[in-house]
């Protein structure tokens, strides 16, 4: 379980009173997920009993979080199954400046949304991802006239800035695939094509733990905290790297890979260059994360209980996306 940062049940009942949601009768730590300290917190209102969860920000910062909030609001207002972030009741005040929807516990950025109902499916059906090909471009168009700017952080430059770091951890042949990778990648962003690639506020981590299913339906997807203002085509690769692919030996898997191409399709139809460059952009969603799981590997932060991703998984992700890009 990852918690980097141990709440009270006091400090997060009298948040929860705040946001006028009732009186807390449960706070519990959240297993999985690596980047955030997660609670669910049970709360009790007017006989009725509500599930949230409580997010406490361990890397991103108050000037960070309102694109994200705002974000989630905006697609829950544009009917996009997301968890909805609670606000504080009255006007603005010099403390909270961003709309209210971001909180601070124990000193960290934080934040209280809507529990989604449904589990996460973990072994997808060329069925799950028709359902998921279809509501990320449902979302890409809800998020075309969203008002905020943030570029992807964890974008191009971060690679140019990470590789470097991750790089004496490595054996000769993967620093090669590496610098020969971003070498690539790099260059793809400088041409004509890259540049054509329509664009808006991304998920850019929609992997199959950041969505849920209910009876075969799609009740949500979650953790839009790597989210960012990047090519529509590199959220398409990064689900197409995780939903669509033989996890064993990360070779992609047709039938599933189809179907979410031609359910997105559906609804908003890729452009010439996003053709193009999808070979391109496979390779740079998996680099991307190799390149983080290395990172967070070789580089850990301090948690109660953590449990880093495998970076290998990424790496083979990368030499089958290579290959097949030839
Ligand atoms: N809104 C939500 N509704 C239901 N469950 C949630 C919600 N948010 C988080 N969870 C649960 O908490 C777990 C951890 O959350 P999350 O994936 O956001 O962790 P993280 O550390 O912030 O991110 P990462 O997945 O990047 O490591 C999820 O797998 C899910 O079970
Ligand atoms: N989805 C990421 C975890 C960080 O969100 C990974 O699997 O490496």
């Amino acid at each position: 379980m990852a918690v980097f940062t141990e709440v009270s049940q006091e400090e997060a009942g009298e948040l929860a009173r705040k946001l006028g949601l009732g009186e807390l009768r449960e706070l519990r730590g959240i297993q999985g997920g690596i980047e955030n300290t997660n609670y669910f917190l049970t709360t009790e209102q007017d006989g009725e009993t509500l599930e949230y969860v409580l997010t406490l920000f361990e890397r991103l910062t108050f000037e960070q979080l309102p694109f994200y909030l705002h974000l989630m609001k905006h697609l829950a207002l544009h009917r996009i199954p997301v968890p909805d972030p609670h606000e504080l009741p009255g006007s603005e005040t010099k403390e909270h400046p961003e709309g209210r929807l971001l909180h601070t516990v124990c000193g960290k950025p934080a934040a209280v949304v809507d529990r989604l109902r449904g589990k996460s499916e973990l072994q997808p059906t060329a069925a799950h991802c028709d359902h998921v090909g279809d509501m990320l471009a449902r979302m890409h168009l809800a998020a075309r006239d969203y008002p905020r700017n943030q570029p992807n952080l964890r974008g191009l430059a971060w690679w140019n800035e990470t590789v470097p770091v991750v790089l004496p951890y490595m054996d000769p042949a993967q620093a090669a695939l590496l610098n020969a990778e971003l070498a690539f990648q790099n260059h793809i962003a400088a041409g004509s094509a890259y540049a054509a690639l329509p664009r808006g506020p991304i998920h850019a981590d929609l992997f199959r733990d950041n969505v849920m299913f209910e009876n075969g339906r799609l009740t949500g997807f979650f953790d839009f905290y790597f989210a960012g203002v990047d090519s529509w085509l590199f959220d398409i690769a990064v689900c197409l790297n995780d939903w669509c692919i033989d996890l064993a030996s990360g070779a992609p898997d047709e039938e599933r890979e189809q179907a979410f191409l031609a359910a997105y399709a559906r609804v908003r139809p890729l452009a010439a260059a996003e053709r193009q460059l999808l070979p391109a952009m496979l390779r740079a969603g998996a680099l991307r994360f190799w390149v983080s799981r290395l990172w967070d590997f070789h580089l850990p932060r301090e948690a109660a209980m953590l449990k880093p991703h495998d970076p290998t998984h990424f790496e083979r992700v990368l030499r089958q996306r290579v290959a097949h890009a030839r």
